[in-house]
Order: C-alpha cells, then sequence, then structure tokens
C-alpha cells in the first residue's frame, strides 16, 4: 500500500497508486460527514478513506450528518413551490437573460444539458454569490461574479434562498476539508482559492412525464457537473435522478430522508487527474407527481487554476489536462449549454 507524506504524518493510499479503480457499483455509498464537526483526527482519517474510495470507484455518494437544519431545506422546497406556481409571464420577468451574469428563470426546454437531445424537460431559478456591479472583478467581465436577480414582490423566496445559499457555503468548507484529507493533502489545504468561490444555486422543476418518453427529451440530459463538487438536496419520496456506472448501466439516485447527494465534479476530475471521477448523471420524472431539487454547485475562486495537484501525477501518469482558470473552465461549458436560446428553441418547444 502507499504511503503519502503529508503536512499532517503519513497516509495510507488505499488502491494502490493513481490509477482509478471504477467499479459497477449499484449502490451509491453514504458518508457520515459529522466527524468533520466533532471528530478527533483518526475520525476524520476514517471518514476520507471512505471518502476517498467513494470518490475514485463511484464519483457519487450521499452525506449525512451535514448539520444542515431540516427548517432550512423544508423552507426552500416550498418557496420553490410557490415560485414555479406563478404563471410563465410573471417569471419571465425574471428571466436569465435580463442578467449578465447566468441569474434568474429559465424556462421549460431553455436549457439543454446534453447537446445531442431537444431540450430538458424542466425550469429553473439561478442564483450564485452576490457580488456588487461596482466590484473589480464584475467590472473586468468575469461573467460568472455579478449581482443576483429577484423577484421584487417574493421576499420569502429570496429570503429563503439566500439562506439556503449561506448554509451551502458552510457545508462546502467542511466538505472542502474532507476531500483535502481523502486526497492525502493538509485539510485546509484549498482554503485560500475558496475566498470568492463559484458558488451556484439552483432550484429546479420537473413536470411529470406520461407514457412513453423520447429518450432526447427527459427532465435533465445526462451530462457532468462542471465544477468541484455539487450538493444536491430532493424532495423526499420522488425517484428521478439516476447516475451511470462502471459498466454503462443507469443506477437509481433515490432520495434518502436526511441525506444530500454530492457528486464529484469536472474540475475535481481535473484537479485529480481523474483519480476522482465526474459521473455522469441525467433525471426523468416518471413519478405522476412534480418534482423539485436544489443543486448546489461549488467551485474555486474565478482567478484559481485549476491544474493536477503534485499528489495525482507522477511518471506514469502525466497531467492529462491543460491548467485552466476556474472561470474559463466554467464559462466555456455554460456557452455550451445555454447555446440554443432564441429561435431555434422555439420552433422544438412548438412543436412539442
Ligand atoms: O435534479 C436533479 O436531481 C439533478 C440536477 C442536476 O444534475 C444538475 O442540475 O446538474
Ligand atoms: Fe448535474
Amino acid at each position: 500500500m502507499k504511503v503519502l507524506e503529508t503536512g499532517n504524518g503519513a497516509r495510507a493510499m488505499k488502491n494502490g497508486g493513481l490509477d482509478p479503480q471504477r467499479i459497477s457499483f449499484e449502490e451509491i455509498p453514504i458518508i457520515d460527514l459529522e466527524p468533520m464537526f466533532s471528530g478527533d483526527a483518526a475520525a476524520k482519517a476514517k471518514l476520507a478513506e471512505d471518502l476517498r474510495k467513494a470518490c475514485t470507484e463511484v464519483g457519487f455518494l450521499y452525506i449525512k450528518n451535514h448539520h444542515v437544519p431540516a427548517e432550512v431545506l423544508e423552507g426552500t422546497f416550498a418557496a420553490a413551490e410557490t415560485y414555479f406556481g406563478q404563471p410563465d409571464e410573471v417569471k419571465m420577468a425574471n428571466h436569465v437573460s435580463k442578467s449578465k451574469n447566468n441569474r434568474g428563470y429559465a424556462a421549460m426546454l431553455e436549457e439543454n444539458t446534453d447537446p445531442t437531445a431537444r431540450g430538458d424537460l424542466h425550469e429553473s431559478f439561478d442564483i450564485a454569490l452576490d457580488v456588487p456591479a461596482d466590484d473589480p472583478d464584475v467590472k473586468a467581465g468575469k461573467v460568472l461574479y455579478g449581482p443576483n436577480q429577484w423577484p421584487s414582490d417574493m421576499p420569502e423566496f429570496r429570503k429563503a434562498l439566500e439562506t439556503y445559499h449561506a448554509e451551502m457555503l458552510k457545508l462546502s468548507g467542511h466538505l472542502l476539508h474532507a476531500f483535502a484529507l481523502a486526497l492525502g493533502l493538509e485539510e485546509t489545504y484549498f482554503d485560500d482559492m475558496v475566498g470568492k468561490p463559484l458558488a451556484t444555486l439552483r432550484v429546479l422543476h420537473y413536470p411529470p412525464q406520461f407514457g412513453e418518453i423520447d429518450d432526447r427529451q427527459i427532465g435533465i440530459g445526462a451530462h457532468s457537473d462542471y465544477e468541484c463538487f455539487t450538493i444536491l438536496a430532493q424532495k423526499e419520496g420522488i425517484s428521478a435522478l439516476q447516475v451511470l456506472n462502471a459498466a454503462g448501466e443507469w443506477i437509481a439516485a433515490d432520495p434518502i430522508p436526511g441525506c444530500f447527494v454530492v457528486n464529484v465534479g469536472d474540475q475535481m476530475a481535473r484537479w485529480t487527474n481523474d483519480l476522482f471521477a465526474s459521473t455522469v448523471h441525467r433525471a426523468i420524472n416518471r413519478s405522476g407527481r412534480e418534482r423539485y431539487s436544489i443543486p448546489f454547485f461549488f467551485g474555486p475562486n474565478y482567478d484559481t487554476l485549476v491544474e493536477a495537484l503534485p499528489s495525482c501525477v507522477d511518471e506514469d501518469h502525466p497531467a492529462k489536462y491543460p491548467p485552466v482558470t476556474s472561470g474559463d473552465y466554467v464559462n466555456g461549458r455554460f456557452a455550451a449549454t445555454f447555446a440554443h436560446y432564441g429561435k431555434d428553441n422555439e420552433a422544438e418547444a412548438s412543436a412539442h
């Protein structure tokens, strides 16, 4: 077993080295995050080992004991339901095209997460870190930074989402520490890269799909997430999310009470030179009921260079990807997903 010397002492690396062993998982592991809040070094090391295994073999996991209050989750789901229940013209008043920073509402079929598909059957509302318009980074045209856009007459909606966003930032700090330990690094290794993080919160509404389904038009098409990691809340009792395993089978990632789904994003895969798997997933809502979910995408500061970590590169495993800043990477991916606003999209939508 390979042992890695770190500033926190020696760490054994399971799976002997850098080659990830993806498995044909049929279940997604559950990781107990409690040690990051109250554990000693031994408990954290055990958690780090479990997390490393989950990220290497699967790329998806559930976390329990995350310390996000249940009422914050319930409040956000309730706020989302009220928001999406409004007439389309009301929601369109805060359409994402009215923001320079990808904030606000996007309607059914406007997004096309899988570029080979015909639009996603969901509507969404996005916020991110609220950075004022006169901030130097915003003025410099770093479009992922900027102010949020809000409906003028829904203060509860704003409050719920802002509260949830703040909780996610806290939780992301703990998770990032766990990821650092899982990579054999000092717990605080990433801390100075996340002072002004790319941190997008979306609320999503998926109407149910009935009967025969065209696999090019589902709730959200097959994709991997762009950022470092995603923390996803799903309303209990509705199955829709699916994760692709190493054998190419779709595995259900159903909601588990008290747990978030966490998945590795593309930035983390690049950081780890593909040791950690950024796993493809999709959602199809055939539950017969309206589905709501709340993903939160966490990545480092816009200017952080995402390049293979020294501990993930050696002679036999040269860096696979050129270094890229966090912002340029996410921006490039966004451009592809939102490419088809406008005429094409209207034609598609009215054809169905
Ligand atoms: O709604 C879900 O369960 C998944 C959403 C998702 O994958 C995304 O927004 O990137
Ligand atoms: Fe996703």
